[in-house]
């Protein structure tokens, strides 16, 4: 993390704010309303604290040494396979979570969230990274939002089976590519494979007393996933809207290892940094699945769209028909999708105006809208019914092949 944010110093992209500043409500708020730099708050609670790490494309792009206009393609042409050795074992002090500048960051939120902890966990030999909002029940003791179905979910029911704990670590702080692999659904066991294959090193795994590997971090804690439920919520997430209470998994901390003067991440829910994190891993998934359909061009999450719930897929078609293809391509890459658009390569996906055009002159609701019922959306989605399913919606709109002259806005360049 440091060295990346020295990266994002030099690029002049970092707000440093060295007035005390609390972790309860003020550094989230100046966080969420002050979105256009990485915050550096030297005294937050009297600890180094950054906020917005991953504000835009552009921080991305410095985070992930990738070009900004290369990241989707780049992204999609991984094949998961960076290399990690282990670096031997971390030293712990007892867990103490008050000793951290955690914050609470809504008025009706439960408490105080852990927001940018990569929880990596293992069972029977199969690893996972994955974030998870933590609430924080006590100093040794937080409750994990562990979404059914995904994998963290699956290896803590099958510790269960075998009546036992899931081994876990935390880490606080790690590097950004780490962060943004945590995000990703990819093949399982192939987070930090993938984070090391975007940093173009091996990548050093340090062991902690439970077995649990991880990356370097600020901090790191570490401890057991249990059977034992807890009301978790109400949580503003990342609609902006407060996620409900649910009973889930209590996660009962051994150890904690904090670099000197260790420098705490925190991220504001459905602030920038969030929409970038949740949206932007799966615009190289939705590229990979579009591009076994027809020649697709670009993707986006847009932040309209809570960065997560609307996708504009920008596609030069083959075949009349592709627009729909792309269309289920995309829900099957990422299954939190709700609303998607498909343009051609003359709209500029980036802009809602130039989007809106394509839809407004380019589709006919009776042929080019899918609408798909009784379906797996997000269970982040306000108006989903009961945990997730929903309704989805995908609108086709692309030129109709061989009349595109009827479509093609008139320019001086003709
Ligand atoms: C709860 C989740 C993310 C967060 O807390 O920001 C994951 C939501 O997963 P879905 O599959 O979209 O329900
Ligand atoms: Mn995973």
């Amino acid at each position: 993390m440091r060295e990346f944010i020295k990266r994002m110093i030099a690029n002049g992209l970092v707000e440093e704010i060295s007035e005390p500043v609390s972790s309860v409500y003020e550094a989230p708020k100046q966080a969420y309303y002050n979105s256009k730099k990485m915050l550096y708050f030297h005294n937050c609670d009297g600890h180094k604290c950054v906020m917005n790490t991953i504000f835009d494309r552009r921080s991305l792009s410095v985070a992930l040494n990738i070009p900004e206009e290369k990241l989707v393609k780049t992204l999609a042409a991984c094949t998961y396979s960076g290399k990690t050795h282990d670096a031997g074992k971390l030293t712990f002090v007892p867990a103490k979570l008050s000793a951290l500048p955690i914050m609470k960051h809504f008025p009706k939120d439960a408490g105080r969230y852990l927001t940018s902890g990569v929880v990596f966990s293992a069972f029977n030999g199969v690893e996972n990274a994955s974030i998870h909002r933590l609430e924080v029940l006590d100093d040794t003791h937080l409750i994990g939002r562990i979404v059914e179905g995904r994998h963290t979910y699956k290896l803590l029911q099958q510790a269960k089976a075998a009546g036992k704990k899931l081994p876990i670590a935390i880490t606080i702080g790690a590097h950004p590519a780490v962060t943004f692999a945590a995000c990703t659904r990819v093949p399982e066991g192939k987070e930090m494979a993938y984070a090391a294959e975007i940093l173009g090193k091996d990548m050093p795994l340090y062991e902690c007393p439970n077995g649990i590997r991880v990356p370097d971090a600020e901090i790191v804690l570490y401890g057991y996933m249990t059977a034992e439920l807890h009301e978790e919520g109400p949580f503003v997430d990342i609609s902006g809207t407060y996620d409900p209470i649910r009973m889930q998994p209590v996660i009962e901390l051994e150890g904690m290892a904090c670099k000197p003067d260790f420098i705490y991440h925190g991220i504001v829910p459905a602030g920038a940094e969030h929409k970038m994190l949740m949206g932007a891993p799966y615009e190289p998934r939705i590229y990979q699945a579009a591009a076994n359909v027809t020649n697709v061009r670009d993707v986006y999450l847009t932040p309209g769209g809570a960065g997560y719930f609307h996708a504009v897929v920008q596609v030069k078609k083959m075949t009349n028909g592709d627009g729909k293809n792309v269309i289920m391509a995309a829900f099957a890459a990422h299954t939190s999708l709700k609303h998607v658009v498909v343009v051609d390569e003359d709209i500029n996906i980036y802009d809602p105006n130039d989007v809106e055009f394509a839809i407004a002159t380019r589709v006919r609701a009776d042929q080019d809208v899918m609408i798909i019922a009784g379906v797996r959306g997000s269970s982040l989605d306000p108006c989903r019914i009961g945990d997730g399913m929903n309704v989805k919606m995908g609108i086709d709109a692309t030129m109709e092949l061989g009349h595109e002259d009827e479509f093609i806005r008139a320019d001086w360049n003709e």
